[in-house]
């Protein structure tokens, strides 16, 4: 099995970047670019990053009217992404657009619920039951507009797989067992995401801002 682990680029600065895809690179099986990244380096950072060589997932998590996150898709056909997110928050019409207007090659991806967010944060948004529910419920809104995948947590990922046999499952939120969690609200370790089912292992600061990133990616690689 090829490495399920995608390394979150998370770095204002390309130079930077690039390095520490560099020095990963044997330890993770992809490289994600997400807002931070895009908004300053756009498409020449992007075309940069995937001299590295890894598969590129772009997370631009899209969520707009269908026209616009249709022409969204179209303007980033030329940089063949692998992977590329959307929110199912923007409704089935969307999600429906935005895949046909996707490269053939890429997978469209929508955000459920993001893991920052707890049953709190779904009442103060009105949105009625928890956390797991809404993921469920957008998951198979995303199944039925005819989508890859969903991301969503290692908490609701087992569940919603049972749903969607042949489904694309992104898990980010992804802590070692001694990690610090920062905004995430709802994680789990690498390996209780991939023994629930995820597809790709979406990880950042634990190895981003790891003092010696190689060995931290080691190290969560060796819990696979
Ligand atoms: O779409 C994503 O990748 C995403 C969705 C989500 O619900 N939660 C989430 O953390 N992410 C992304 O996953 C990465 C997690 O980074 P770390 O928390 O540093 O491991 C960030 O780049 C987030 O933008």
């Amino acid at each position: 099995m090829s490495n399920p682990i995608y390394l979150a680029l998370d770095l204002p600065r390309l130079d930077a970047a690039i390095a520490l895809a560099q020095k990963v690179k044997g330890h993770v099986g992809g490289l994600k670019l997400g807002l931070e990244f895009f908004c300053a380096h756009g498409h020449h950072g992007v075309h940069e990053v995937a001299k590295v060589g890894l598969p590129i997932f772009l997370d631009l998590k899209l969520h707009d009217i269908p026209n616009t996150v249709a022409g969204a898709m179209q303007s980033i056909h030329v940089l063949e992404p692998a992977i590329v997110t959307i929110h199912a928050g923007g409704g089935r019409a969307m999600m429906e657009d935005a895949k046909a207007a996707a490269g053939e090659h890429t997978k469209v991806v929508a955000v459920t619920v993001l893991t920052s967010l707890d049953d709190g944060d779904m009442a103060s948004m009105g949105v009625g039951g928890s956390a797991y529910d809404q993921a469920l419920r957008l998951a198979d809104l995303a199944q039925e507009a005819g989508l890859d995948g969903i991301v969503c947590s290692g908490h609701e990922v087992a569940a919603i797989h049972k749903r969607w046999k042949k489904g694309y499952f992104v898990v980010p939120g992804l802590r070692p067992a001694d990690g610090t969690l920062g905004d995430q609200k709802r994680a789990v370790t690498p390996r209780a995401a991939r023994d629930a089912g995820a597809s790709v292992l979406v990880i950042g600061r634990p190895i981003s801002r790891a003092e010696d990133p190689v060995a931290a990616a080691r190290a969560i690689e060796a819990t696979l």
